[in-house]
């Protein structure tokens, strides 16, 4: 059933597991995404960036949401990363039932102006909002933020900012971010600084950047003939340590797109004379429903439907 990302986290806060918030930009990956929790009797959130909104629309939109109302599993559609409010509300008549707005790069007090102005229209039409307080490294789409800018979420400002905007959900900085390249060997999670967050705040907190980037998937993906430097994700031990300290929601897209980078080239690899697309692209989803398969278990979603 097709439901709001608040229904989806308040329980798994409570709950101490975390449920993944993947990326889809066509129907394959979707399906590997709301399929696989469906065997697995897991919630999930699926999001769409204002890119995969720009190359998809609303038919991407309609199908995401078709597919998540006749779902035996609660599954919301996120707008990941929205950029204004304008982009919000769009996402909201485009049938979305979670937003971001994403204001972390603007100074704190414009953060809260235009993350306040997004709840309240959003939780008007019964829509629930994740704002972001905090800088990661790495590239968010549409903002490159360099290590230096990137910083860390400070808990006292992040309790300030959730009494000033009613925000439902907070994604906060502790040294994840996005891409493949999360830092050299393995990334710096700030644990006492989420317990500190989550001690302060009962609402879910949301840890952005938070792909594993695995390195079968790495060798594989060279061997059928991809071109990646020294990748590296975030380790599990992070996450489910994580995921008991008040992250309930986890954004992965990185290892959905490794995924199906690697199922796809591995047919054209193999079977160079193949030139029916439900080969690689069925290769690609049969892969990728592997990868949400782990997460969900990993993660403790799994059962909790
Ligand atoms: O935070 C993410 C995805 O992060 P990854 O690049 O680690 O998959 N999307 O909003
Ligand atoms: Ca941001
Ligand atoms: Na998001
Ligand atoms: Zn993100």
């Amino acid at each position: 059933m097709l439901v709001t990302g608040k229904e989806i986290l308040v329980p798994a806060r409570a709950g101490h597991y975390g449920v993944p918030s993947f990326n889809t930009n066509n129907m394959e990956i979707t399906q590997a995404i709301i399929h696989t929790a469906e065997k697995l009797q897991a919630p999930v959130m699926v999001q769409m960036s204002e890119g995969a909104i720009k190359y998809g629309g609303q038919d991407l939109a309609n199908l995401v949401t078709d597919m998540a109302q006749r779902a035996s599993v609660p599954v919301a559609l996120h707008l990941d990363h929205g950029s204004s409010y304008e982009s919000a509300l769009k996402a909201i008549k485009m049938g979305f039932t979670s937003v971001m707005i994403d204001a972390s790069h603007h100074p704190f007090e414009e953060n809260v102006r235009e993350t306040r102005r997004v709840v309240e229209a959003a939780h008007a039409m019964g829509i629930s909002v994740e704002a972001e307080l905090g800088r990661l490294g790495g590239i968010e789409e549409h903002i490159v933020v360099d290590e230096k800018d990137a910083f860390l979420t400070d808990p006292e400002e992040a309790v300030r900012f959730v009494e000033e905007t009613g925000t439902d959900y907070l994604a906060i900085a502790i040294g994840t971010s996005h891409g493949a390249y999360k830092g050299k060997g393995r990334p710096f999670i700030d644990h006492p600084r989420i317990e500190k967050i989550a001690s302060m705040l009962d609402i879910p907190l949301v840890a952005h950047g938070s792909s594993g980037v695995p390195a079968d998937i790495i060798a594989r993906f060279r061997d059928a003939g991809g071109e990646i430097g020294d990748a590296a994700g975030i380790a599990d031990e992070d996450l489910q340590r994580a995921v008991q300290h008040g992250i309930a929601k986890v954004n992965v897209d990185t290892d959905l797109r490794l995924a199906m980078s690697v199922g796809s080239r591995e047919v054209f690899r193999n079977t160079p004379k193949e030139f029916d697309p439900r080969k690689w692209l069925g290769s690609a989803r049969d892969l990728m429903s592997e990868i949400v398969a782990y997460k969900l278990k990993m993660l403790g979603a799994a059962g909790k439907a």
